[in-house]
């Protein structure tokens, strides 16, 4: 039931081997970490020839790599990898969620295709970047089931995210992708990984994640990917050499190590979250609470109370912006994630300006249920700012108990 249509291996054999596969014979079990900015070669009628060649094709070139803005090895381990995970033929890695994004709305536009059908919410700045029209490109916000007549013969591209960032809202993949026809559907897969959802297998052409997320799982690695079909890869490649917005090296390091535990991560996260939906839906300090019909470790909820109050109230729970780590965040989205897409909007994509965000992470639910239920009675909204606090312990909140 795991297994991928590229492969017969499963999910969780991938994850630790694709995009390794030919380490040990070169005598290597780590993946090797190529830093190198240039690469030495005294052929340059070869080196011309593999410029020209990716020029004209977007192929990855054969042989020696020429500078790393075209391509560099340990970034293209970590981009078979993941397409391996997704079951797509190709992954082109960027320097972050938003640089991938902005590469696959240039190369629609660069073939006249401007227009962009996107279902609202989206992860905040993916709204602004459709919304300002900053890179020349139009959209129309639709419902879902009014994709296909907003359709336009210069639209490039149907976007939707599923679960949404951040109400966990979530699309039939099957559905969007026949109302879109031949215009290609980019899914944003970064909620739900390919450990719960291979949107190219619903008929997406283009699945974005932020690879931030859960791909590397630690907080420490900032990057995107999208994983396509070669042709698509191909141009995206060719925009990524233009503008730049290349994945360093040791990010494509650290995220290439962090596909090896995201099987496991995401099964044990998503245990945990959906205990503490179940406890917290029977809670009357909670008004609602949104978690996907395919899990994850995400959850949304709305508070009777004021969400600040939480924010400032939590301890073990980390109160920071971003997801998918090994520890808990929890977040406002109206304050942070969405608070560049305008009010109404925001309104309109069903982010109530109750709404928490939470991140769940490896703690024991036990730890994590204790810290939510002391930061939904206001336990620690007295607490002051860290500026006026006395010198006490910083983790005043009692260790959590090993077992
Ligand atoms: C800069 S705000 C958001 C970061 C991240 N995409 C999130 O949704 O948390």
């Amino acid at each position: 039931m795991e297994t991928t249509t590229a492969a017969t291996r499963s999910l969780a054999t991938e994850a630790v081997h694709a995009g390794r596969e030919d380490l040990a014979a070169l005598g290597l079990h780590a993946a090797p970490l190529d830093l190198s900015t240039t690469y030495p070669s005294h052929d340059s009628r070869a080196e011309a020839a593999r410029i020209d060649e990716f020029a004209a094709t977007g192929a990855r070139p054969d042989g020696p790599p020429v500078y790393s803005r075209l391509d560099n090895p340990t970034v293209a381990r970590f981009e078979d990898a993941l397409a391996r995970l997704e079951g797509t033929e190709a992954a082109v890695a960027f320097a972050s969620g938003m640089a991938a994004l902005t590469a696959t709305l240039l190369v629609r536009a660069s073939a006249g295709l401007r227009h962009v059908v996107a279902v609202r919410p989206l992860y905040g700045c993916s709204d602004h970047l459709l919304t300002s029209g900053l890179l020349g490109t139009e959209v129309t916000w639709v419902d879902p089931g009014e994709i296909a007549e907003a359709i336009r013969p210069d639209t490039g591209l149907v976007m939707v995210e599923s679960p949404a960032n951040p109400t966990l809202a979530e699309q039939d993949l099957a559905a969007v992708a026949e109302a879109a026809g031949s215009v290609p559907l980019l899914v944003d897969n970064t909620f739900a990984t390919p450990v719960l959802q291979r949107p190219c297998e619903s008929g997406a052409r283009l699945v974005l994640h932020s690879a931030t997320k859960y791909l590397g799982g630690h907080g420490d690695v900032l990057g995107g990917v999208i994983a396509c079909d070669e042709e698509t890869a191909r141009q995206l490649r060719q925009i990524r050499f233009a503008t730049g917005g290349v994945l360093h090296p040791l990010a494509g390091y650290l995220l290439l190590r962090g596909l090896s535990t995201l099987p496991v991560r995401v099964r044990a996260q998503s245990a945990t979250a959906a205990e503490l939906v179940r406890r917290l839906a029977e809670d009357p300090r909670v008004t609602r609470v949104h978690y996907p019909r395919i899990g994850g470790a995400m959850v949304a909820f709305e508070v009777a109370g004021d969400p600040h109050e939480v924010i400032s109230g939590v301890r073990l729970i980390t109160p920071a912006v971003s997801l998918g780590s090994v520890d808990t965040l929890i977040q406002h989205p109206g304050s942070i994630s969405h608070r560049i897409v305008p009010e109404d909007d925001r309104r309109s994509g069903g982010i109530d300006e109750k709404l928490l965000r939470m991140s769940v992470g490896l703690e024991d639910v036990e730890d994590l249920w204790r810290d939510l239920d002391a930061a939904l009675s206001g336990a620690g909204s007295a607490v002051p700012a860290p500026a006026d606090r006395p010198a006490v312990p910083a983790h005043a909140v009692p260790e959590p108990a090993m077992p």
